[in-house]
């Protein structure tokens, strides 16, 4: 355990990670920043990223300029408890990072494929390349909304168009997500995971190169900067 900048609360592995995310992001953000007007932070759901959205949001940028969209999105109402949108509002986009511009991935239509079409016009007027695409990934390799189970796997990684709904057996709700195209065109790609069992997930997608069975293989050459806590 180490201490933070205060020397007060000792800092669990996870949150020393969550610390050097966010300043490693803020930096290219900043950096891009420098010689562009706006710039494009793509960010995950889930769990893993709360300590490090609560980092980020405290650094001070020109966060008038930066845009904040999703990986993937359930397609649920901003104020389920389930819903990617929600983590963002209450941990990133707070103190000095509530003056970024967010840009959510669903719409009031009732399913996604109603949604697709308009959410990728949504996303495609936004400043691309991204400055930073940050993954996660799930026990069974699934990054964004890239779900092996899913039907619509192989068009999410193959299709030009930017969003695609999905629906995957493994998970409750219908999703959206980016497609790997639209995922990969950023200036840098970093996978954010935490615990033993997902450095193994990822030990064998290394081994390996079928994007069908371990979607986050669709990202291994990008290159990607992992960031991985016991
Ligand atoms: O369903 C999802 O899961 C993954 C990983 O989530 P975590 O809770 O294990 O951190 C996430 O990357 C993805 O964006 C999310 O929709």
């Amino acid at each position: 355990m180490s201490r933070d900048s205060t020397n007060r609360e000792p800092l669990s592995p996870r949150e020393q990670l969550a610390g050097q995310l966010a300043e490693s992001v803020a930096g290219a953000l900043s950096a891009d920043l420098e010689h562009q007007p706006r710039a494009l932070l793509v960010v995950s759901g889930g769990s893993t990223p709360l300590a490090f959205f609560d980092r980020l949001a405290a650094f001070e940028l020109p966060w008038e300029r930066i845009d904040v969209t999703l990986a993937d999105e359930r397609w649920v109402a901003e104020s389920d408890k389930d819903s990617n949108a929600r983590l963002v509002r209450e941990h990133l986009l707070q103190g000095p990072a509530a003056a970024a511009t967010f840009h959510p991935l669903t719409t009031g239509d009732g399913t996604p494929e109603q949604g697709a079409a308009s959410v990728a016009e949504r996303v495609m007027r936004l400043s691309w390349p991204a400055s930073v695409v940050i993954l996660g990934m799930g026990g069974d390799g699934h990054t964004a909304s890239l779900f092996p189970d899913s039907g619509e796997l192989s068009l999410a990684l193959t299709t030009d168009e930017a969003t695609v709904a999905v629906r995957a057996p493994s998970v409750a709700q219908p999703r959206i997500t980016l497609s790997a195209s639209r995922l990969h065109q950023a200036r840098r790609h970093v996978l954010h995971i935490a615990g033993d069992d997902k450095r193994a997930v990822l030990a064998h997608a290394m081994a390996g190169d079928d994007a069908r069975e371990l979607p986050i293989r669709a990202f291994l050459a990008c290159p990607l900067a992992i960031y991985w806590a016991p």
